[in-house]
């Protein structure tokens, strides 16, 4: 310690690694809770990295949300010389996949044999009634209450493109949600399933004596330990399945930060993780040395989130860029937002400040939370005709640097129309009809992207083109058209061009898990200031994606508001002493 019994930085340091080393070595069942940049993923995947090189009879599960933190925890698996820690009898996947493959899969029939989509996008599923609407468009939501699991149609996440249709219908909400469960069950006896009745199965049968007895000991023999990757991710009916999990003697490690919980809309509540910690009696361990940011973020951060509690401590950066605010005019849509004290965009203002702190553009983070409100991104429309969307993946396949899950979904859709095309008799995903025709998907893939890339830029009379190109392309082995089947008619909604601004630009809930040396946080609303001063983060979810958002910043955190806020924000941070200024 130092005369004024301020920790070093080299103590802090210290503290912070014993703390990773602690919650790496944890024995039975332990709550890692973490603020940001705590390297939740870097004590994981250390965990992991523990096991002893000579063949296990028990393995380990890490699960995730995204294929994303998945990919990223194999990866540093086989860059440590590790390879064998992401093969059986250990489990590295998604948690939709891990309840899938282990609590639903093995007691569906094996004929027809049963797989996972990723979504009822990935087939032709439709109901119809009245009006006609894809499967995809309907989602469903479990309802628990004691014994009793319902699936019901979460009416409040449709997309208004549904809203509106669903209005017009003569049938009622009731005929509805019977309709989407009818046309779900008949693709479930085809072979079809999503994560959300990999869900619902796994539920009822762990809540099955007779069928957790078939479940059970094998999941125990292989796995000694589950680890949930972002546990704060749970919805009720995870937490009620790791429960169950628990009870049976599986030992489980839950990794979150409830301050990160964003996923409310399928069920997630932040204060779940620490009730459920403390029903199974987890040992918490805490981990609070910030090793990605500044202490000037730490201390923005502390503003929104719940609780009294101080700023997180900076344990690797030290340099104090403050806080940077543009007031700016807000566009209605994309990236013309004004800076207001320059004649430059907003993007050009920022670009310029962090270049003037040694920060490149290719270092910088452009982030908000709706599609609508950035640059140089177009969202692919949930329910837009078909056209539509083949003109959204066009756009993505030509925009430099494109996001790799867009790129698969741009590939998807593109596969989607040549099989309609080329098999319209055919109702199974496009996996489906490879895997009957003997071919690899990847082919399919390549054919698809190729077939995109090749189209001309969407334009109102597109339709046209993109038959005539259907029409002209290679056919794979087997393809039978039929006419005019397939043909996507309609005048397709043109994507917004894209800008090459050379910098990172994604919604808050894509860069999770991310970090940048800039972060450039657009806040276009009226109510922003307001919002940010009196609302409380743990019932309101957008003060907790503002959080996530502006903690993936490692040295210099922005936010851009509406001109007429700037100086209320700036009272607000002064007041809460977070070191900023007007830009
Ligand atoms: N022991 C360590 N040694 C060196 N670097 C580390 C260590 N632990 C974490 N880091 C680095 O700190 C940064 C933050 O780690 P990480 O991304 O794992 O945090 P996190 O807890 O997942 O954060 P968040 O929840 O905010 O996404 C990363 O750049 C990571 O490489």
């Amino acid at each position: 310690m130092t005369a004024t019994d301020e920790p070093t930085l080299a103590e802090l340091q210290e503290a912070a690694a014993s703390q990773q080393t602690a919650a790496a070595a944890a024995v039975g069942s332990a709550y890692i809770s973490a603020c940001p940049g705590a390297g939740k993923t870097h004590v994981v995947a250390t965990r992991h990295l523990q096991s002893p090189a000579q063949p296990l009879r028990s393995g380990r599960a890490l699960i995730s949300f995204t294929r994303v933190a998945r990919d990223q925890m194999a990866r540093r698996c086989r860059e440590a010389g590790r390879s064998d820690l992401v093969l059986a009898p250990h489990f590295i996947g998604t948690f939709d996949s891990f309840l899938w493959d282990f609590l639903a899969k093995p007691l569906r029939p094996a004929d027809p044999a049963p797989r996972l989509l990723e979504s009822w996008a990935g087939v032709k599923a439709q109901v119809k009634l009245d009006r006609t609407v894809s499967l995809g468009q309907m989602q469903l939501t479990l309802n628990i209450t004691g014994d009793s699991v319902q699936e019901c149609v979460a009416w409040d996440l449709l997309d208004s493109d549904t809203q509106r249709m669903l209005n017009s219908s003569n049938r009622s909400r009731n005929q509805w949600e019977q309709a989407v469960l009818a046309a779900r069950n008949a693709w479930c006896r085809r072979g079809y399933y999503t994560g959300h009745e990999a869900r619902y199965l796994a539920l009822r049968n762990m809540r099955s004596a007779e069928k957790a007895q078939w479940l059970l000991p094998p999941l125990k023999s292989r796995f000694a330990e589950v680890i949930v990757d972002e546990a704060q991710d749970c919805s009720g009916a995870d937490l009620a399945i790791l429960e169950l999990l628990h009870d049976a003697g599986l030992p489980l490690v839950l990794v979150g930060d409830p301050d990160q919980a964003i996923y409310a809309w399928r069920g997630a509540e932040p204060k779940a993780l620490q009730d459920f910690a403390r029903r199974i009696s987890a040992r918490e361990i805490p981990l609070t040395g910030n090793r990605r940011s500044t202490p000037v973020i730490c201390r923005l951060a502390s503003t929104l989130r719940a609780g009294p509690r101080p700023p997180d401590i900076a344990v690797v950066r030290r340099d104090l860029i403050p806080v940077a605010v543009f007031p700016t005019r807000f566009a209605p849509k994309g990236g013309q937002h004004l800076h207001a004290t320059s004649a430059n965009t907003v993007i050009e203002a920022f670009r310029d400040h962090a270049q003037q702190h040694g920060i490149a553009a290719d270092q910088c983070l452009l982030t908000a939370h709706k599609y609508a409100t950035l640059p140089g991104a177009s969202r692919e429309r949930p329910g837009a005709n078909p056209l539509t969307t083949l003109a959204w993946a066009h756009s993505v396949v030509h925009t430099p640097g494109a996001d790799a899950n867009h790129l698969t979904r741009a590939c998807a859709t593109a596969a989607r129309a040549l099989i309609g095309y080329w098999f319209p008799q055919e109702a199974s995903s496009p996996e489906g009809i490879c895997a009957d025709l003997g071919i690899p998907v990847s082919r399919l893939h390549r054919t698809a992207f190729a077939f995109l890339y090749d189209l001309p830029t969407p334009h109102p009379g597109w339709s046209s083109d993109v038959w005539q190109a259907m029409k002209a392309w290679p056919p794979l082995p087997g393809a039978a058209p039929q006419g005019g089947k397939g043909r996507l008619a309609g005048t397709p909604t043109i994507p917004r061009a894209t800008a090459d601004i050379g910098m990172r630009t994604a919604i808050v809930h894509q860069v999770k898990g991310d970090e940048a040396d800039a972060v450039l946080l657009f806040l276009p609303d009226a109510d922003t200031v307001q919002r940010w001063t009196t609302c409380d983060p743990s019932t309101d979810e957008q003060l907790r994606i503002w959080y996530v958002a502006v903690t993936r910043a490692r040295r210099l955190a922005a936010l851009a508001v509406p001109e007429d806020q700037a100086a209320a924000l700036t009272r607000f941070l002064a007041a809460r002493e977070v070191p900023h200024q007007i830009r």
